[in-house]
């Protein structure tokens, strides 16, 4: 196994650069380095120098032994001055030594996964975490990172596959006396699974939306200042308003931190009957954005005749609410009038429906459980027929672990099969 290295900090200036190596070497390449006598795990502040004994820096040393370490074999991490300069010459001097090389992009994290360090889904976890720019977003990531998902696979596949085991000895005595009626118990165990993976499925829009970012389009009729309120709301000039009826064309986007939730605003054309040729084409994208868009404000007198269904959870609010006499609901992006209250009723619609959330986050995740359900409603039809045909019911059963067993990167049959017959003792 090579021994890698790489700088796990961000390129460029910085009060500290953190420099990793990892493999069998890594403590020796570390005291090549630092000078000898390195705790196996510890922490030393040395001044670092090249093979001609040239100092490079002076920095703090963290060893650590694998197994109890990042990627589960000796690791050494080297907080140098985070200056280009530094970072270079240390790297440098790394990449001359026999038996070192660079890592490539999460090699590391992928070394971590083969030494059972994390699962799959965690490794998804960690690079969301990487990613996170919001709280709600943060909070999603430390729980996939935290091996939830890992966590409720594995409390699935036990179950299923106590369910298997309890057809496989029909199966296998079948001539002789088996006292009980398995079928019962194979029913709860797989529709308790069944329940679980359903409202899971459900959750991964949603999840997915928190990782990815939840759409809210504004929308409404021409000069009705959907541009001044995107403008307002984003706190910066992102689109061009005036008083010309029909001056936003394309989608404006603005993407945002809206009360904890990653949001992206799409600021879109005035919706009207128009002979303009382009301004046409700037409706109908509009129209087809607020569509799919998870929420839409609209900014209009009323909803109807603007050709876009006002769906459960949009929001309307009168524009211009500087212009009227006694208004106090309406908004204005001008003066920032009802704003707040915007952004609030924004971010309850929204969290609302955080709530159905579930821990499974991606779409990858939610194909192995679609996968795994299928498989199980397939086995229960099977038992349910009445024919004795436990063989195929187990078969499906066993489809339904390995897509779970996907989720976390573990497909081992053989090690499913060991666990089939050392969880269960028939006893006699
Ligand atoms: N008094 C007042 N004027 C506003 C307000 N919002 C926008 N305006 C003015 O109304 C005009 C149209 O504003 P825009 O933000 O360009 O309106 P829009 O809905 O984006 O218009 P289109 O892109 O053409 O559909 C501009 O002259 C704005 O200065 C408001 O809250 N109060
Ligand atoms: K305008
Ligand atoms: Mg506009």
């Amino acid at each position: 196994m090579d021994t890698i290295f790489a700088l796990a900090s961000a390129q460029g200036k910085a009060g500290v650069a953190v420099i990793r190596l990892s493999g069998p070497l890594a403590h020796e390449a570390a005291a090549a380095l630092a000078g000898p006598d390195l705790p196996a795990r510890g922490m030393r502040l040395r001044g670092l120098r090249d093979a001609d004994g040239a100092r490079l820096d002076e920095g703090v040393v963290l060893t650590f032994q694998g197994p109890s370490s990042f990627t589960g074999e000796d690791v050494a991490e080297l907080q140098i001055h985070g200056s280009t300069a530094s970072v270079n010459a240390v790297l440098h001097c790394l990449s001359d030594m026999d038996g070192l090389r660079m890592a490539e992009p999460g090699e590391f994290t992928r070394r971590a996964l083969e030494n059972g360090k994390m699962d799959l889904a965690q490794v998804e976890g960690l690079a969301d975490l990487i990613d996170a720019e919001t709280e709600a977003q943060r909070k999603q990531a430390q729980a996939v990172l935290a091996g939830e998902l890992g966590q409720l696979a594995e409390r699935w596949r036990r179950d299923l596959i106590r369910a298997a085991s309890l057809l496989e000895a029909v199966i296998d005595f079948a001539d002789e006396d088996v006292p009980t009626d398995v079928t019962p118990e194979v029913r709860g165990l797989v529709s308790g699974v069944m329940s679980d993976l359903k409202s899971e499925v459900a959750g991964v829009r949603i999840a997915e939306r928190i990782r990815t970012g939840f759409e809210v389009a504004i929308v409404g009729p021409p000069n009705a200042g959907k541009s001044t309120l995107l403008n307002a709301l984003a706190g910066r000039e992102a689109a061009i308003t005036s008083e010309y009826a029909g001056t936003t064309r394309d989608v404006i986007e603005v993407r945002m931190d809206l009360a904890g939730l990653p949001v992206t605003l799409l600021d879109t054309a005035g919706l009207r009957e128009t002979s303009d040729h382009v301004e046409g084409l700037g409706i109908a994208l509009a129209r087809q954005r607020a569509d799919n868009a998870d929420l839409r404000v609209f900014l209009a007198d009323g909803t109807e005749g603007l050709g876009i269904p006002f769906q459960p959870g949009d929001i309307h609010v009168l524009p211009k609410a500087d212009l009227r006499d006694g208004t106090e609901d309406g908004i204005s992006g001008k003066t920032g009038q009802g704003i707040d209250r915007l952004i609030s009723q924004i971010s309850c619609a929204l969290s609302q429906r955080t709530a159905t959330a579930g821990i499974a986050t991606r779409e990858r995740h939610r194909v192995a459980m679609k996968k795994a359900l299928a498989a199980l409603g397939d086995g229960l039809a099977v038992l349910e027929s009445g024919a004795d045909l436990y063989d195929i019911a187990a078969e499906e059963l066993r489809t339904a672990i390995r897509a779970l067993e996907s989720l976390v990167g573990r497909i081992d049959v053989e090690n499913l099969l060991d666990e089939i017959f050392a969880s269960f003792c028939l006893g006699k």
